[in-house]
């Protein structure tokens, strides 16, 4: 059994938690590049937490601009198992109004302007991203949301735009007619390689607005973002600390194997592998990799 470090990657609107107990912010390098931010960390209750803010504290990374490689490198050798994201997101469904909470279990990956992946020449690996959420961590997000009366919602498609221009009434309505619940710009490369370093992942969607296909509503904006954001904040974070003090103290195998995503994924012959890559990889890989 591995011990539990539960990390947390705080979107638009979160770059710190509250109530982190003993908390301190470290640099953690990597070889794949810059983080975000120093990495903060403490403990809610038993629970090690590891908190990074996406965008940086201040949001001076765009969602194109974020080292989604170094920040994903840097949280695992930080020691974390499970990753939690806290995302806003725009609605592409009715239902799913301004203020609501989405668990979401499928993306759409729809960037094109990022690095998505640690391995390639050299190293060449696919895991499979066929359910790229850990359903032991939607249940355990799911408890919590309960146990805190905060109204949720379980399942749905996050299509992930490249952004940072919110898009077109045609766009949107194309997501649509997909049958995708929410949209953003952030999770995606964020849970692909979290698979590929076997960190389970999740993702506590924040509904700020209805994109723009609503007829009933303005499209959305940055200004309305805030506003909602501003008004749900407190049960996002109310949410984020009970799920942490309620977090098993040990890593429990992951029923899809999220955790184990390397154990038949490299194909590269061991004598055809780039000694360059597989020294970035000693965090990311190197339970696969060393034996
Ligand atoms: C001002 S809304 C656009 C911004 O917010 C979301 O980011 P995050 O997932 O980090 O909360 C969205 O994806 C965009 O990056
Ligand atoms: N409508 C939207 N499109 C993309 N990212 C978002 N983040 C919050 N609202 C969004």
């Amino acid at each position: 059994m591995t011990k539990a470090v539960l990390g947390i990657v705080g979107g638009s609107g979160l770059y710190d938690l509250p109530g982190l107990e003993g908390a301190e912010w470290r640099t953690v390098e990597s070889p794949w590049g810059q983080p975000s931010d120093q990495l903060r960390f403490g403990r809610i209750g038993a629970t090690e937490i590891v908190f990074l803010p996406r965008h940086g504290r201040g949001h001076r990374l765009s969602p194109s601009g974020i080292d989604y490689r170094a920040n994903i490198d840097a949280l695992k050798r930080a020691g974390v198992t499970d990753l939690v994201s806290v995302s806003a997101v725009g609605s592409l469904k009715q239902e799913l109004f301004p203020g609501a909470f989405v668990v979401v279990d499928q993306f759409i990956d729809r960037t094109v302007a990022r690095p998505s992946s640690f391995f390639g020449n050299g190293c060449v690996a696919h895991v499979s991203m066929a359910h790229p959420v850990a359903p032991r961590l939607v249940e355990q997000i799911r408890s919590a949301a309960e146990a805190e009366a905060i109204d949720h919602h379980v399942g749905g498609t996050y299509v992930c735009m490249e952004g940072p221009q919110f898009s077109s009434v045609a766009e949107s309505n194309l997501y649509r007619s997909w049958d995708a619940s929410v949209i953003g710009m952030t999770n995606m490369p964020e849970a692909k390689l979290a698979r590929e370093a076997e960190i389970s992942y999740a993702t506590i969607a924040m509904v700020t607005d209805y994109d723009c296909w609503h007829p009933g509503h303005a499209a959305v904006s940055v200004e309305a973002v805030i506003q909602v954001l501003g008004e749900n904040r407190d049960k996002a974070q109310r949410l984020v600390a009970r799920l942490a003090r309620d977090f098993p103290a040990e890593h429990e195998p992951c029923p899809i194997g999220s955790d184990r995503a390397l154990d038949h994924a490299i194909m590269t012959a061991p004598h055809a592998r780039d000694p360059a890559l597989l020294s970035k990889l000693d965090a990311v890989a190197g339970r696969v990799l060393a034996r």
